[in-house]
Order: structure tokens, then C-alpha cells, then sequence
């Protein structure tokens, strides 16, 4: 297939770009400044997505700075909703499938079980809010689609937060970590891998129930905390920076916006339908640890 993917080196579009040229696609993709989703023009998101002449589009570019968002409220939804919403049209327009990334952040995250698909939402934050409107804006342009929901993104690309726990363990002993928060870990090359199978459901069947929202993270769960031990033990073991982990609360670590408690998701759906399941978190990241503390050859 040729997937154009939006955005040019985000985590989910380097991790597409590795995992599906292995996987003998074309991945192409396809960002600013031909495709700016802020700049609220749907008839240029469509002629740089068309240029592409893609058998399917991967909407994975998207304004993800939380705590930012609470000060750019206008921005973030001009890229996570009306932007979205516009790759969503240019894929119908085009008559190709789409899968398009959205957030455990939908969630308020005071519930006391994993969320599945149809629980409802109530985004805490402007990020969340943003990408809620954009699932939204997302299904009513394009049908022919698969929204999933993933979780605590890291890889060996972009910005992470493995990445940012051991750049502080080179310069501290000791790190105050949230273990109050509790989610799901989700490496993006796992994602690539899953989103190239549920690609492939939607090009080669019409059924509805493959549409629509599903939920796709890394197996287990855990909080911030007990994530950043985990990232320090891996990389105990490969001789790289370590730091010990204080386990705070949310109050001791005060950010703009507010994250939820437990937006753990359930990914029973996507398995069944999709016939997808990501590895467990701690088994990839300790891979991605691995990875970035081997020098490049
Ligand atoms: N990171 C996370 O923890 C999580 C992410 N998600 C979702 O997964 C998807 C992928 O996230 P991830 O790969 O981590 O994102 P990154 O933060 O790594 O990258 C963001 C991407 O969006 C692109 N982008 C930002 N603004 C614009 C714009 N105005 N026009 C065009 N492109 C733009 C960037 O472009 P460029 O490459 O040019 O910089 C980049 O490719 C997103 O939809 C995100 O909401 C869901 C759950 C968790
Ligand atoms: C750096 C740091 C963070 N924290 C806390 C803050 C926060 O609650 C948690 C994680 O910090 P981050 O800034 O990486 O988290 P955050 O940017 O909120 O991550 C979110 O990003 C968006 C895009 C998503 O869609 C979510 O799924 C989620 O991955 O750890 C500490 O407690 N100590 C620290 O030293
Ligand atoms: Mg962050």
C-alpha cells in the first residue's frame, strides 16, 4: 500500500515510516509546510494529501503539547479539531481509508475500571477537549474510518517520556515522579505495527463494525512513577543513567492542566474485531531503552 501519514517526524510518523517500509509499504509522509493543519485551509490539506496519491491516509500529526494547550486553547483545536477534520474530508474526498490517532485524555479518568469504547468522555484539559472534537469531526467526515485511542506514547523518536527521564537522570540522583496517575504505556512502533494490520481490515473488508472507535495500547498498566522505575531498571542493566524514583502525588508535581487519576483503556474491541494486540509495555520498553543508549553505528 501507499500510506501518506500527516506530520513529518513525529513519534507515530518515524515509527510508521520504519515498521512500514519493513513491512514492504510506501510510507510517505506528508506535513508542514504543504499540510499545515493550523492554517484552516481544507482544500490545501486535500491538494498536498492527493500528491501523495495514497491508498490510505494515517492522521497522526497533531498538537500535543498538554500543558501548552491550556494557554492556546484556539490553536489546539484548530489542529486537533478543524484540522483533523479536514485530513478526515480529504480522505473521503479521495475514497480511501483512514485511521486517525486520538487520546486516553478524552477521559475524565475518575472511573474505577479500564474505559471502553462507548464510556462516556470528559476531557479534563484543553488537549483532551481538542481531540475529542477532533474523533468527533474525524467520524462525521469520514466513515470509511478507524479512530484509536492510544496512551503515554514513547519511542526512540521525538520528544518522550523515556527520553526525559533518563536526560534527567544524567544530571540528578533523585526524581519526584506522579504515582498517582494510572494509564498505559504504548510504544509508537507497536502502534505502526498495529495500525498497518487495522489498515489492511479496512482495505480489504467493508464491514461496518470495523469503523469507529477502538481502544489500542501497550498490554498492562501502571503509573508514572512505577513507568519511570521501570525505564531506570533497563537502563540500570545496559549501563546507562539511573536515578531513584520518590513517588509523589499530582499535588506535590502542580502543572496548567489537569490530567486524569485513571485513564487506564480497555482494548478487549479491538482484539476482537481487529484481531490486534500490542505487546506488554514493560517488554517494549525496555527494547526503546535499549535502543537509545546504543550509540548509532
Ligand atoms: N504523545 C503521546 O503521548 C500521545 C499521542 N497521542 C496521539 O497520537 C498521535 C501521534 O502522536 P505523536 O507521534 O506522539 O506526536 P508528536 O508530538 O511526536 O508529533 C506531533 C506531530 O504533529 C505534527 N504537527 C503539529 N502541528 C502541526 C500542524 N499545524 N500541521 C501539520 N502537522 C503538525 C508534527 O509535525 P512535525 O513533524 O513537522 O514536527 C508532528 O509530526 C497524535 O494524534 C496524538 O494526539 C495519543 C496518546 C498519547
Ligand atoms: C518530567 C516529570 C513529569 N512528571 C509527571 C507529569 C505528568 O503527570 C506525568 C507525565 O508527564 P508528561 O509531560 O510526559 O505527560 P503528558 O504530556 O501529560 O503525556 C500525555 O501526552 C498526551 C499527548 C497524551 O495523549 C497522553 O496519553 C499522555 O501521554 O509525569 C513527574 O511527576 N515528574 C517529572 O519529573
Ligand atoms: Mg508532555
Amino acid at each position: 500500500m501507499r500510506i501518506a501519514v500527516t506530520g513529518n517526524v513525529g513519534q507515530v510518523v518515524q515509527s510508521l515510516v520504519e515498521r512500514g517500509m519493513a513491512a514492504g509499504h510506501v510510507v510517505l509522509p506528508v506535513g508542514r509546510p504543504q499540510l499545515d493543519l493550523a492554517q484552516g485551509d481544507p482544500e490545501a490539506v486535500l491538494r498536498a494529501l492527493d500528491l501523495a496519491q495514497p491508498d490510505a491516509i494515517v492522521s497522526a500529526a497533531a498538537y500535543t503539547a498538554v500543558d501548552k494547550a491550556e494557554s492556546e486553547p484556539d490553536l489546539a483545536h484548530a489542529i486537533n479539531a478543524t484540522g483533523a477534520g479536514h485530513v478526515a474530508r480529504a480522505a473521503a474526498r479521495l475514497g480511501v481509508p483512514l485511521v486517525h490517532l486520538s487520546t486516553d485524555y478524552v477521559f475524565a479518568g475518575d472511573g474505577a475500571r479500564a474505559y471502553r469504547e462507548d464510556d462516556p468522555t470528559g476531557p479534563t484539559g484543553v488537549y483532551g477537549a481538542s481531540k475529542l472534537a477532533g474523533e468527533q469531526a474525524v467520524l462525521a467526515a469520514c466513515p470509511n474510518s478507524a479512530v484509536l485511542r492510544t496512551a503515554w506514547v514513547y519511542s526512540p523518536f521525538g520528544a518522550n517520556f523515556v527520553k526525559t527521564m533518563l536526560r534527567l537522570a544524567d544530571s540528578r540522583e533523585e526524581l519526584g515522579v506522579v504515582a498517582d496517575q494510572w494509564g498505559n504505556p504504548t510504544c509508537a512502533l507497536d502502534i505502526a505495527d498495529g495500525v498497518l494490520t487495522v489498515l489492511a481490515n479496512l482495505a480489504s473488508s467493508s464491514t461496518p463494525e470495523q469503523r469507529g472507535v477502538f481502544h489500542m495500547t501497550g498490554a498492562g498498566e501502571t503509573n508514572w512513577a512505577h513507568f519511570a522505575a521501570a525505564i531506570f531498571a533497563a537502563s540500570a542493566e545496559r549501563g546507562g543513567p539511573t536515578a531513584r524514583v520518590n513517588p509523589i502525588t499530582t499535588a506535590d508535581y502542580p502543572t496548567p492542566a489537569r490530567r486524569p487519576a485513571n485513564s487506564r483503556l480497555d482494548g478487549t474491541k479491538l482484539a476482537q474485531i481487529h484481531g490486534v494486540r500490542l505487546p506488554d509495555w514493560q517488554v517494549s520498553t525496555a527494547q526503546v531503552v535499549a535502543r537509545l543508549l546504543t550509540p548509532p553505528s
